[in-house]
């Protein structure tokens, strides 16, 4: 599931639940359906932030359902929503941010990561292909040698690495979920003196 907060000021925040790795489960898929159509048709809401709980930002699919039959909404159409948000959507990437995870992450407006999370397409070592975005928005970002690279060897990145590469804007050492909700307001105060 997904925890929605709303944060004094302006800031929706969305937290995704599921231990260990707050992996998409048909659970948090539709928590996060919910929360971020909740911070949308929000007219106080104007900008969102979107993390994991315990240290986590998310390990992407949740291995322990691969065995059943697909369940909840569809990861696809949960992703393009969050891009095609009309507020501005922040991810704050603590821990990890793994396959669908990052792919997740690609589709926010703004990444920022600490300083000791992991980022990567692992998909390939399962014997599966990044389908959720990740395959599209990975090299429209980097560009495509580096995106192959990362989606052909399945490596995860550190923080500064994925710095380095572009696939996040911001690195921090600070507590992510406050230095997020700190850029989104000012981001927010930014497009509200524009508009
Ligand atoms: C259409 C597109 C579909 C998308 C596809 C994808 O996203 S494919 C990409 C899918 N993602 C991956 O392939 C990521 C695979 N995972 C990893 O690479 C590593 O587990 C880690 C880096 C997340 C953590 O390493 P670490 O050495 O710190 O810890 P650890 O390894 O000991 O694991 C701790 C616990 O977490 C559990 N668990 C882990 N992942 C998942 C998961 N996705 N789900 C559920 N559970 C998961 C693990 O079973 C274990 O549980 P236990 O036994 O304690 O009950």
């Amino acid at each position: 599931m997904a925890r929605y907060t709303r944060i004094p000021g302006s800031i929706a925040l969305i937290t995704l639940m599921n231990p260990p790795v707050n992996a998409l489960s048909a659970a948090v898929r539709q928590g996060i359906t919910d929360t971020v159509g909740r911070a949308v048709s929000d007219p106080e809401v104007k900008a969102v932030v979107l993390c994991g709980e315990n240290g986590k930002f998310c390990g992407g699919a949740d291995i322990r359902e691969f065995a059943g039959p697909m369940t909840g909404p569809p990861l696809i159409p949960m992703i393009d929503a969050i891009e095609a948000a009309e507020k501005p959507v922040v991810a704050a990437i603590e821990g990890i941010a793994l396959g669908g995870g990052l792919e997740l992450a690609l589709a926010c407006h703004y990444r920022i990561a600490h300083v000791k999370a992991r980022l990567g397409l692992p998909e390939v070592t399962l014997g599966l292909l990044p389908g959720a975005g990740g395959t599209q928005r990975l090299p429209r970002l980097i560009g495509v040698p580096a995106a192959l690279d990362l989606i052909v060897t399945g490596r995860h990145v550190s923080a500064q690495e994925a710095l380095k590469l572009g696939i996040v804007d911001q690195v921090t050492d600070g507590n992510i979920q406050e230095v997020a909700m700190e850029f989104a307001q000012s981001m927010s105060a930014t497009l509200n003196s524009r508009c």
